[in-house]
């Protein structure tokens, strides 16, 4: 074929795949115009199993400001309706000013705020192109006679008159016009909205540092009329200053209650907004650390160990970290069930064991409380995914039980609504731990905080694995007329040419009966989209719905199936009645997205009383190496996308695969997503829980942060001593590099991140993504006689061991510096041209004048010495961004040109001198 054939064909094989892709969205989105991409917000199985299960059984009393069990069938259908079109509306946009930032800067930042978000505005709003289809909020809120006083107490006293104008998308009554509505393009409405809600349990020293506001992220970031804020709240969160960050996702650090101090584990932390949030506590910022009278600074004590099982995901961790530019993070890749206990052997079973303070269990979970934010949940939501959780989220759990101190807290937390995922481990939990573990109720410290209690008692169900997606795809399959007139004719030609028929295993005769039942089950009048609500809330009338949806029912553990009870465990059935008096499981938190217009979350309190019993400890052992091989789950709810992309690598078997270390789970019964999942665990997970180098043989080793992390080369410092005038002070044994050819970076770490997990050989046991502030970075210019050079990220605390090639310098002097590429000696005060001559060509460092003895407000630059009269800075953009925002606060005016000339310049340049 010539090679415009060539071009023609592959043209028209986009286009046929366009047109296909564009059917099947058609078809999926129920022949929406112009393959507009409307995600259907309903699925017959998720809601006829939180309407069995009691999802809607109880309502906010605003009267007394508590949840109470509904009386009626009206209040259940009110409810129902509620939740589902809470569902169908978009996430609001939310955020939090970072607590440990110097005072005068916080509250600059909160006054740019509310000059933002303090006030209601007019805008244009581009609405999805699902409509509610029982309508809007504020009309079912109405109709089912409820006030919208949730959210008003969420508003706190300061708000409460505008919560009383505004609905909770921020609609003014009677304010909404409906211009620019379109049959084929979107619909455009002009909206007035209301000024952002204040989140109460987000403060610090009384003053609330969390945001939720009117409109959804989509809407911020395209609408014309919020470019200035989004742009301000773009700089300000790439400074650290603040972090965008959804309402529930902020709960569980505020019920950890973390101190400043304390040793903190980050069991599954990726992508690490809670992270952060921890951090900012326990680490604080270089700003608000003190210092003695000699200015060395007193690093944090305490520190934030941040893990995830995903190596990729951990480094996205790193990444996400980095703007808290702090030196008590240390960033570690393994499966939390095999997290390294580092007690001292002398200390296992007594009042001494553990090693945290404070452990936060966020694991990975069906997610079904985020449909909103990612509503590909619609399609993919099944309950066999929350069932396969289940002993993963336990063990986690147990673990983490395992590595807090006694006296030391653990917070378990999910974005599921599903038991299965939330009360049930947590029962489970207190079962084994048998008096070592109490639950305790957080809720005196929350302020505004909408919250219904956990469940003591719950239904347990499966579903049948043909009524899957998966399972139906495959059904559908089978019963393809074409691929059934091709095996008839494979069978003909079979016979034709006398092959003996290939062998099939037996079925029995219980499982053809099965087989029967299963593809009657298929059609159920009930699978509409959108679903239809059940017409009465008896249990028998939604018993039966479930039922021909799919679903079995269970009451007790002993009438699971033999082939089922390693999905459906003995540890899913809810407590005896006993024990529920014992667990007092209300204590847990479960709120549902109409509570507080969020996403729906689990948070569970777990004070650690007694040391774990030997047995509760071989449980755990137990538990987690039976539920190798569940990683499947975490990345199918973290990211879908992801899952398709690792099934195509195991095809083409780019994943290695250990097959003799399979385990007793009933492989037998798994889907094959259970059997990606066994793979992908297999592969990230060598025999101690580190995770397996070769499985990201295709990425360079330091892009991951693969290569051990060690002490420095003692030989690395006498230049450097020199060259900078570093003191005896100088903690040459908290710089760590990585065991590669000449270091490139030397990171520094903090004190007790050395003493409690680097001398005690974690490195060793997990993988070490990354640790510590770059403290020095090589630099190849050959004119200098040292070959590293002060890195800005670690520079608070390198300077205050410094003794040479240091300048002080005034406001503007600080402000020219920051400029971009090399900066002329006549740009600069006589003063400080004098200090530059002074100085030999190389590295040095910038100090702000005026500020050395107020700790949260000095600032230093990193600077380079050029031979022909010339500096130029090497700090990166975000990081100037974040020193003129600081300057600012200080009441420094940027000159008007100046600040036209910084919008149009380019990023920093560090390159062409760094190695
Ligand atoms: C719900 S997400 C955590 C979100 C995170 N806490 C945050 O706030 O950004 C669950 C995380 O658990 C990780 N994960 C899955 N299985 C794990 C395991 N066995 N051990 C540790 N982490 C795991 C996933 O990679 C995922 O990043």
């Amino acid at each position: 074929m010539g090679k415009s054939g060539k071009k023609w064909s592959r043209k028209r094989k986009v286009e046929e795949r366009a047109e296909k892709s564009n059917k099947e969205r058609k078809e999926y989105h129920g022949g929406a115009k112009d393959g507009y991409n409307v995600v259907k917000m309903s699925n017959a199985k998720f809601e006829a199993y939180y309407s069995y299960v009691g999802l809607h059984n109880s309502r906010y009393d605003a009267g007394n400001g508590r949840f109470v069990p509904c009386a009626s069938d009206a209040e259940k259908h009110a409810e129902r309706d509620l939740f589902m079109s809470t569902l169908s509306e978009v996430l609001p946009a939310s955020f939090r000013v970072d607590r440990s930032l110097d005072q005068t800067i916080q509250r600059t930042i909160l006054d740019e705020l509310q000059q933002f978000i303090g006030k209601k505005m007019e805008l244009e709003i581009e609405l999805p192109r699902t409509s509610v289809p029982t309508g809007g909020r504020k009309e079912i809120l109405e109709r089912a006679g409820v006030s919208d006083s949730r959210n008003s107490k969420l508003n706190g006293s300061t708000d409460a008159k505008s919560a009383e104008d505004y609905d909770d998308d921020g609609e003014k009554e009677g304010n909404v016009g409906d211009e620019g509505k379109s049959d084929n393009g979107p619909i455009v409405v002009r909206r007035t909205i209301a000024p952002a809600k204040p989140i109460p349990f987000i403060s610090s020293n009384d003053i609330i540092l969390g945001y939720q506001l009117s409109v959804d992220k989509r809407t911020l970031r395209r609408n014309k009329s919020l470019e200035t804020f989004h742009t301000w709240l773009k700089i300000q969160t790439d400074c650290g200053h603040i972090t965008r960050q959804e309402t529930v996702s902020m709960i569980p650090p505020v019920v950890l209650n973390v101190k400043e101090g304390m040793s903190v584990l980050d069991m599954c932390a990726a992508p690490g907004s809670k992270t952060c949030q921890l951090l900012e506590v326990v680490g604080g910022l270089p700003n608000t650390i003190p210092r003695d009278r000699d200015g060395t600074s007193l690093e944090p004590s305490g520190y934030v160990v941040a893990n995830d099982a995903d190596p990729k995901r951990a480094y996205m961790l790193v990444t996400q970290l980095r703007r808290m530019n702090s030196p008590s993070v240390f960033v570690t890749s393994c499966d939390g069930q095999f997290f390294p206990i580092l007690d001292d052997k002398s200390v296992r079973g007594t009042e001494r064991e553990g090693m945290f303070d404070r452990v936060l269990c966020d694991v990975p979970c069906s997610g079904d409380g985020t449909v909103r934010k990612n509503p590909g949940i619609w399609k993919h939501w099944n309950q066999l995914g929350s069932l396969a959780l289940h002993p993963l989220q336990l063990s986690i759990a147990l673990r983490s039980v395992r590595l807090t101190k006694v006296g030391g807290y653990m917070v378990y937390s999910t974005c599921s609504m599903n038991p299965m995922e939330n009360e049930s481990v947590v029962a489970e939990l207190l079962r084994i731990a048998d008096g070592s573990l109490v639950l305790e109720d957080p809720r005196h410290r929350m302020e505004g905080l909408i919250a219904r209690p956990g469940w003591s008692t719950w239904k347990v169900l499966r579903e049948n694995k043909n009524r899957t997606r998966k399972g139906m795809k495959e059904w559908k399959k089978k019963n393809n007329p074409k691929m059934q007139e091709r095996r008839k004719e494979a069978e003909e030609k079979r016979i034709h040419k006398d092959c003996p028929p290939p062998i099939e295993p037996e079925a029995n005769e219980n499982q053809k009966d099965g087989e029967e039942e299963e593809r009657n089950l298929i059609r159920s009048k009930y699978d509409t989209i959108p679903y239809i609500p059940p017409a009465t809330w008896d249990n028998d009338a939604l018993s039966e719905r479930t039922k021909s949806l799919g679903f079995v029912e269970y009451t007790s553990f002993d009438q699971v199936e033999p082939d089922w009870n390693k999905r459906v465990r003995a540890s899913c059935f809810p407590p005896t009645e006993e024990e529920a008096r014992r667990f007092e499981l209300h204590k847990c938190l479960r709120s549902l997205p109409q509570d507080m217009n969020t996403g729906g979350f689990f948070v569970a309190l777990l004070k650690k009383v007694k040391p774990l019993s030997r047995l509760a400890t071989e449980r755990m052992n137990f538990l987690a190496k039976e539920s190798r091989g569940a990683v499947e789950a975490d990345a199918h709810l973290c990211r879908i996308g992801d899952v398709e992309e690792e099934e195509k690598k195991s095809d083409n078997n780019e994943v290695p695969v250990n097959e003799s270390s399979a385990t007793n789970v009933n492989v037998a019964s798994m889907t094959n997503h259970d059997k990606l999942g066994e793979k992908i665990a297999e592969a990230v997970r060598a025999p101690n829980g580190k995770a397996n180098k070769q499985h990201t043989k295709n990425k360079k080793k330091t892009d991951l942060g693969m290569e051990d992390f060690i002490p420095a080369d003692p030989s690395i410092w006498p230049p450097l001593v020199e060259e900078y005038g570093l003191g005896p002070t100088f903690p040459k044994d908290q710089f760590m590099v990585r065991a590669s050819g000449e270091a490139k970076v030397l990171y520094f770490i903090s004190k007790s991140i050395k003493n409690d997990l680097i001398d005690c050989g974690i490195q060793d046991r997990v993988t070490v993504i990354n640790s510590g502030l770059k403290g020095f970075e090589r630099c190849s210019i050959q004119s200098t006689k040292v070959t590293y050079r002060v890195a800005q990220e670690g520079i608070q605390y390198v300077v205050p061991h410094m003794t040479k090639r240091i300048i002080s310098a005034n406001m503007d002097d600080f402000h020219s510096c920051v400029k971009e590429g090399f900066i002329p000696f006549d740009n600069f005060s006589e003063s400080f041209q004098k200090g530059l001559d002074e100085l030999n060509p190389g590295s040095f460092i910038v100090t702000l004048d005026g500020y050395e003895n107020d700790i949260s407000k000095k600032m230093y630059l990193v600077m380079w010495r050029r031979p022909n009269r010339m500096v130029n800075c090497f700090v990166t953009k975000i990081e100037k961004d974040a020193i003129l925002s600081k300057m600012r606060a200080l009441g420094y005016l940027v000159p008007e040109e100046e600040k036209a000339a910084d919008d149009n310049s380019e990023l920093g340049d560090e390159d062409g001198i760094m190695a």
